[in-house]
């Protein structure tokens, strides 16, 4: 964000304009919400502080009781531009009153913990029913990383300035934000910038399409047969053209549609017209498990690495296998131990995924309710799907979806996007307190609103 900056005042744009045009364009939007009720705006010292006035002024333009608290007087030549472009008056103590507060404290120049005056204002706030409005980021939470650093009030509104910033979309401060909405600043991108998965448009097979031009998903099962079901029925409602399990057992509740292939697994993986393998739900830790595997890596085709087969992958495993076809999908405890097979060490998740990624070369869908996707290019974050994906199973049923989008392009970090959003969008045709195999039956509906 600050290279961004840096470019447009490189351009001629100066500081004081970005700054107008980011309080102007969130003075919209609290305008919209406060609909002529009396505002309150906290302003910190800096430039988040500066935006803050610009919000107050243009707020007070248009007929508002506006009040402004600011414990500190601002710290720079632009905050201090917008203190003095502000006809109304400044405290330098008070409470928060008014039914919108506007919390413009601190944005993503946070160094510290918040304390004193600015945490006390914070608190204040949180114990307030006024409708919570925070500028760029809430005031205390280090916007890299999503690491509250101070008070963090239940906000119904974020209005993020320019571009969005990686906490606003890592927990636990994505769940704290309400809303979130995208104020345009007009700079051009700069770096190595968070991007926001837009929402995939996915097309009906072509005329001439028949099932192995759609992918052909070969899913890889081991000692417990439910949870490869699951994933076969996801991943045959996700399009792929068909789907099969490699299984030593027999699977009596199997669908008709599924077919079962039993022996030799290496053999009946060398099948060129598989375009996509999926490996580790209900695949067991054993040293067979391990050998199974080691066949659907050793395949070459790209591959799902989920459940398990997480927890047996390590650098032997993946010696001499083209690592950017495979795609793991790990929740937090498996990030860590896959993060400890691979000697990888970050204090939290987002750096995690990112330095596994430059590790091993593979594509990373680090899993929750800040789901992240790490692979070639900048990182993919996604806004929280249903809460009620946390039902076990859910994780087989999203690892079918990836494999038959796989199947369908070979792209690993766009099979994940789609793949997220199917996921999110057939938990929520499912309603709530639903069960993974309702999920996965949902999961051809939800393509239908991709179309
Ligand atoms: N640059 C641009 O072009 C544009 C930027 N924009 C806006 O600017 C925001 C970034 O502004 P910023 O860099 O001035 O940082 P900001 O978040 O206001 O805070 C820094 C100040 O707080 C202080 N401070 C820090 N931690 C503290 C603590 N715990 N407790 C107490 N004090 C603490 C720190 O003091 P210091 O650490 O230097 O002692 C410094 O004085 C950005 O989020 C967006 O809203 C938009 O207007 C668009 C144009
Ligand atoms: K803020």
């Amino acid at each position: 964000m600050r290279a961004a900056e840096r470019a447009a005042m490189d351009a001629g744009t100066s500081e004081w304009e970005l700054m107008l045009r980011a309080g102007e364009g969130a003075a919209h939007y609290v305008h919209r919400v406060a609909a002529g009720r009396g505002a309150c705006v906290l302003c910190g010292p800096g430039n988040n502080g500066g935006d803050g006035y610009v919000i107050a002024e243009s707020l007070r333009r248009r007929g508002y009781a506006v009040s402004v608290i600011a414990p500190l007087e601002p710290a720079t030549d632009t905050a201090r531009k917008a203190r003095s472009e502000f006809r109304g008056e400044v405290a330098s103590d008070g409470s928060p009153e008014g039914a919108v507060v506007v919390d413009c404290l601190f944005g993503y120049g946070l160094a510290r913990r918040v304390e004193g005056k600015f945490a006390g204002l914070l608190e204040e706030l949180a114990s307030s029913d006024c409708f919570k409005i925070a500028i760029d980021v809430p005031s205390g939470v280090e916007s890299d990383t999503g690491k509250a650093l101070g008070p963090l009030p239940d906000y119904d509104l974020t209005l993020a300035l320019g571009a969005w910033k990686q906490a606003h979309f890592l927990m636990p401060v994505m769940a704290a934000m309400g809303s979130k909405r995208l104020v345009p600043l007009n700079l051009p991108h700069a770096g190595r910038v968070a991007r926001l998965s837009a929402r995939p448009r996915l097309s009906a097979p072509p005329k001439d399409s028949h099932k192995y031009r759609r992918g052909l998903v070969a899913v890889v099962a081991g000692d417990m047969p439910g949870a490869p079901l699951l994933s076969c029925e996801a991943a045959m409602r996700a399009g792929a053209g068909y789907v099969k399990l490699m299984s030593d057992h027999s699977h009596p509740d199997a669908p008709a549609e599924l077919v079962i292939e039993q022996a030799d697994l290496s053999e009946n993986l060398s099948d060129e017209r598989i375009s996509s393998v999926l490996v580790g739900p209900g695949l067991g830790r054993s040293d067979e498990a391990r050998g199974r595997l080691c066949a659907a890596l050793e395949s070459g085709k790209p591959c799902v690495v989920d459940a398990d087969a997480l927890h047996l992958l390590d650098h032997d495993v993946i010696e001499g296998v083209d690592t950017s076809r495979i795609v793991v999908t790990p929740h937090e405890g498996e990030l860590a131990a896959l993060c400890k097979s691979f000697d990888v060490e970050a204090d939290n998740k987002l750096d995690r995924a990112r330095k596994l990624h430059d590790v091993t070369g593979m594509t990373i869908l680090a899993k929750g309710p800040d789901t992240i996707c790490v692979g070639e290019g900048s990182a993919v974050f996604f806004d929280a799907g249903s809460s009620w994906l946390s039902v076990a199973g859910s994780g087989d049923v999203l690892a079918g979806i990836i494999a038959a989008r796989l199947a369908g392009h070979g792209e690993p970090v766009r099979a994940c996007e789609e793949a997220v959003w199917l996921h999110h969008e057939a938990a929520r045709l499912s309603g709530a307190a639903f069960t993974a195999g309702e999920l996965a039956s949902s999961v051809n509906r939800a393509l239908e609103n991709f179309l």
